[in-house]
């Protein structure tokens, strides 16, 4: 109880005190660690510190393994306007210019609160916020206190500022002075769209919006209001705390996404709020295609008191997964979480990867992984809408994690995500720090996203 409590104590004061950590453990990456995963793009040879998988799986097997998922034939797949959406990618990387955040927008300064509880009481995993038990998925500590609160919301308020200001903005001008008409309409419906909401909710704000006030003045901050309950209504049945089935021992959650949306610091971020709630976690480098991908999982894996598998650059990242789960079965972990590489460059060996991954995992266990989690980067816009398409078929993602969201986010696509593919948002990432990692929250979004204050 002790440590369910602390680590309690860690998710109510996020954002004000140092991040859970094994003892000892630099907050930040010291010289060495950032030098450690700085030469990524050199390829490198047998890494003699890392423990060695061997290989379980047959090579016939690997090359029996491409191909998509049924729901996805080839034309599918070479329809996906791949080098279309990374130049795209690229280049709204290059748009994404920097907004500044209003002063008032800052998050205040808080002391953490004093938690105290007995030394001798026996130690019962209590999951983090955001996670639930397959039993009792609603099992979720009490709500925050108050200013925490809006610690919290203010920081994924000024994330999605240049989405809010932008929307209000031009909503407000298009409804300055004009009544409610079908010009109007057919404009507003536009500016959504244009926000990467989707057209289902465009239509869903704007039906709502001439059913109620046809015919009438109305003001933006009318159209504002409306659009963040019909985004709440959207997000609100995929705003889902993450099941974990610890009867398995290990839960394992297979991690997927493009390279660079955040899956290793992602990964790192869940194993301390796991580690800090008395959990045991393991972490598996399936990203063998990156020596600094390898290094930096290790070095989470050190700060958040994980143990750690890994094997040499370039093997075969299904023999590191199925050899992990092995290990982790015998040493009675909670979880266990494997990373993968994500690069779209190559989709016909991604895919046999990532589906190869599957079976072995599913050789130990027919019902693993238990939980796919696929991240998005939110600065990418409508690009993040076809991964989830190209994940879901390949790897069959069942539950998603948008990352940077404390940036220039475009999370409008958060919302057509939702729309169009119901999957389970269970955490958004709002920074790189190890805490920076908060259960979704529909309200939330939806009020950031209007730029609503709550
Ligand atoms: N600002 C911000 N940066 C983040 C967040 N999550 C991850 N990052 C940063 O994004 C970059 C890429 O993150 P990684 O975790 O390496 O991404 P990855 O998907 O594992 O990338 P590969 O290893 O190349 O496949 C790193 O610089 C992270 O620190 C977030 O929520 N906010």
């Amino acid at each position: 109880m002790t440590m369910a409590l602390g680590f309690i104590k860690k998710v109510f004061t996020f954002g004000k005190e140092k991040p859970a950590e094994a003892p000892g453990a630099p907050a930040e990456l010291t010289a060495e660690e950032k030098a450690a995963i700085s030469a990524e793009s050199e390829p490198r040879g047998r890494d003699e510190d890392l423990p060695v998988a061997e290989d379980p799986v047959l090579a016939e097997e690997m090359e029996t393994a491409g191909g998509p998922a049924d729901d996805l034939s080839p034309d599918d797949l070479s329809m996906v306007p791949l080098e279309l959406l990374e130049a795209e990618a690229e280049e709204e990387a290059e748009d994404a210019s920097v907004q500044e955040i209003p002063a008032s927008e800052a998050a205040p300064e808080e002391e953490p609160a004093a938690v105290t509880a007995s030394a001798t009481e026996p130690v019962v995993p209590v999951l983090p916020k955001g996670f639930a038990t397959a039993e009792a998925r609603a099992h979720e500590p009490e709500a925050p206190a108050p200013a925490e609160k809006l610690s919290w919301f203010q920081r994924l308020k000024a994330g999605l500022f240049r989405t809010s200001s932008q929307l209000t903005g031009q909503i407000s001008a298009l409804f300055l002075k004009r009544k409610l008409d079908d010009q109007t309409l057919e404009e507003l419906e536009d500016l959504l769209i244009q926000a990467d909401l989707g057209v289902e909710t465009a239509l869903r704000v704007t039906d709502t919006l001439a059913s109620e006030r046809y015919g009438k003045d109305v003001t933006g901050e009318d159209v504002t209001k409306i659009m963040a309950t019909e985004i709440v209504k959207v997000l609100k049945p995929v705003a889902k705390p993450l099941a974990l089935d610890l009867s398995h021992k290990p839960h394992v959650i297979l991690v997927v996404g493009v390279n660079g949306t955040g899956k290793t610091t992602t990964i790192g971020k869940l194993a301390a709020k796991l580690s800090g709630s008395g959990l045991k976690v393991m972490l598996a480098a399936g990203d063998t295609f990156r020596a600094a991908a390898i290094e930096q999982l290790k070095i989470w894996a050190d700060r958040t008191g994980s143990t750690f598998i890994g094997t040499k650059l370039g093997a075969d990242a299904a023999g590191l997964a199925y050899e992990a789960f092995e290990r982790a079965k015998a040493e009675k972990s909670d979880v266990l979480i494997i990373d993968t590489a994500g690069r779209l460059q190559n989709k016909a060996e991604l895919m046999a990867e990532l589906e190869k991954i599957v079976r072995v995992l599913g050789k130990l266990d027919p019902d693993a992984p238990h939980t796919v989690l696929q991240t998005l980067d939110a600065t990418t816009g409508q690009n993040a809408l076809q991964q989830v398409e190209i994940f879901r078929n390949v790897a069959g993602v069942n539950g998603l994690i948008m990352t940077k969201l404390d940036g220039t986010a475009r999370g409008g696509i958060l919302v057509a995500i939702a729309a169009k593919h119901k999957l389970p948002v269970y955490f958004i990432g709002v920074g790189e720090g190890i805490d920076d990692l908060e259960p979704f929250e529909a309200e939330d979004f939806a009020s950031a996203i209007a730029g609503i204050a709550r």
